[in-house]
């Protein structure tokens, strides 16, 4: 039998103790308390949480580098540790749970050791050397949990609606807009209050969406605007202790070239430290985005129900058999997914004002839930939006004929006819259609209320339809 290798160990300490620390791993002492103290939810950080952390470590050490706070090349290799990570190396590497020590400090040192000991290996020594590299003296320069945290939720959630959310909603927007255009003409029963409503046109309703979307991006970009202050610099309680006085506005300046956006260092960086106001923002706004898809989703499912039994105005493409018992069945499984998607980034988005109303003196240490809820939201906002439009959207077909046998056949069609017979008229004929199964033009003669020629020109679908040229959308 070949011998098994036996596993070998580092010896690190900290202000507790020692530990054994598997000779392979990036990570030390303190994440290794942490993934002990924390077998919570096996949710391990998100990959841009962990970018967003990366690259204001990689910030950090250019800036103190350059203001002479750490050795030059101490600051040189945290940079290339920070740039192979964010190539994608030592992902493996960030262990915390998601329900972790306040603050975020069980990730933050997570980053802080993983950092330290690439770059011990960069400068040819050995990991676990803290006195060359040093997570908290070097790597932690001039920093605190409480600053970096918040700044990396800025920073990811940038990320993740540069990545994700903007270019899915900029993509469902153009789909939604070709479907108006092919279904422009198409007429179909309008409904309000489940009931009868006089018609519209399908190529309005994706018109309508579009729209929604249109406005919704704007309120995302300009709640996001609010990420762009940072309030790292203000060390643990925002008076900067342990900084260099030129370091602040140093750091935003380099992290705003890192990830080519216009980052300023907060007016009252204690101000941007303690209040959670631009998270729940944000979240606000992905909530009323999350709240308007789920109606789209479920007007979706309603105009495909059927096939026989339901309204099937439009057939949205089957993508996978429906049924484990029931063949030859389709359900609308993409707008399915969509409606618990955004059930999710509500409950997130409640946590979040839980979390923000929770700050007590000079911290808020709920922030890790934030990062977590607010970052995941945007994500997978973002990827069902995404996916809502290429395998759903994008395929979707009208089924004309039965719109328009819905249309003809509305009692509200009599609406037309208030400003000719009056509304009480209009009412009865439509109160003898109902019980007599006879058509509303049928009536209207039989009563000799309205011409023939008349009422060919007022129950006409197409002009009843027809939208305003001044909401035609720009
Ligand atoms: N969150 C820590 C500070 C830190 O980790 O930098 C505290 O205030 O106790």
């Amino acid at each position: 039998m070949t011998e098994q290798p036996t596993a070998t160990y580092r010896t690190e300490s900290d202000s507790m103790g020692d530990k054994q620390i598997p000779s392979n791993v990036y990570y030390g002492i303190q994440t290794l308390r942490a993934v002990e103290n924390f077998p919570i939810s096996g949710i391990k950080p998100l990959s841009t949480y962990v970018d967003a952390c990366v690259i204001i470590k990689k910030a950090t050490a250019i800036a103190n580098g350059a203001l002479d706070c750490i050795p030059q090349d101490i600051s040189q290799a945290i940079v290339q540790a920070a740039d192979e990570i964010l190539a994608g190396k030592l992902r493996d590497q960030f262990v915390v749970d998601v329900y972790q020590a306040g603050a975020g400090t069980s990730h933050h040192m997570n980053v802080n050791e993983v950092l330290s000991n690439r770059a011990l290996e960069i400068l040819g020594d050995e990991k676990g050397n803290y006195k060359r590299v040093s997570p908290n003296d070097h790597v932690n320069y001039g920093q605190s949990t409480n600053d970096v945290i918040p700044t990396a939720i800025r920073i990811g959630g940038l990320l993740a609606l540069e990545k994700t959310l903007l270019p899915a909603l900029s993509n469902a927007v153009a789909a939604l807009e070709s479907k108006a255009t092919e279904f422009q003409d198409i007429v179909k029963s309008g409904r309000t209050h489940m009931q009868d409503a006089v018609p519209v046109r399908l190529g309005e309703t994706f018109r309508a969406w579009a729209q929604i979307l249109r406005e919704h991006t704007v309120r995302i970009e300009t709640a996001s605007g609010d990420l762009t202050s940072l309030g790292l610099g203000g060390s643990a309680v925002g008076t900067g202790l342990n900084t260099h006085p030129e370091y602040s506005q140093k750091v935003a300046q380099i992290l705003s070239e890192l990830i080519d956006k216009p980052l300023k260092p907060a007016p009252n960086l204690m101000a941007a430290m303690q209040s959670m106001a631009p998270f729940v923002n944000v979240s606000g706004a992905l909530r009323n985005l999350a709240q308007d898809c789920v109606k789209m989703s479920h007007d979706l499912r309603l105009m495909d129900s059927g096939p026989k039994t339901g309204l099937k105005e439009i057939q949205l493409p089957p993508v996978q058999p429906g049924s484990s018992i029931m063949p030859g069945k389709y359900n609308p499984v993409m707008a399915e997914m969509t409606s618990m998607v955004c059930f999710q980034v509500m409950g997130y988005d409640s946590a979040i004002a839980l979390c923000a109303q929770a700050g007590q003196l000079e911290l808020n240490v709920m922030m890790p839930l934030i990062a977590y809820n607010l970052i995941h939201s945007i994500e997978i906002l973002g990827n069902t939006i995404s996916a809502l439009t290429t395998k759903c959207v994008e395929k979707i077909e009208a089924k004309g004929d039965r719109c328009l046998a819905y249309a003809e056949g509305s009692l509200a069609l009599v609406t037309a006819l208030n400003t000719h017979i009056g509304y009480l008229n209009a009412a009865a004929v439509a109160k003898e259609s109902l019980e007599t199964g006879k058509s509303l033009r049928q009536i209207v003669l039989e009563r000799g209320l309205m011409s023939l020629e008349d009422l060919a020109k007022v129950l006409d679908l197409e002009k009843m339809s027809a939208m305003p040229t001044s909401s035609a959308n720009t």
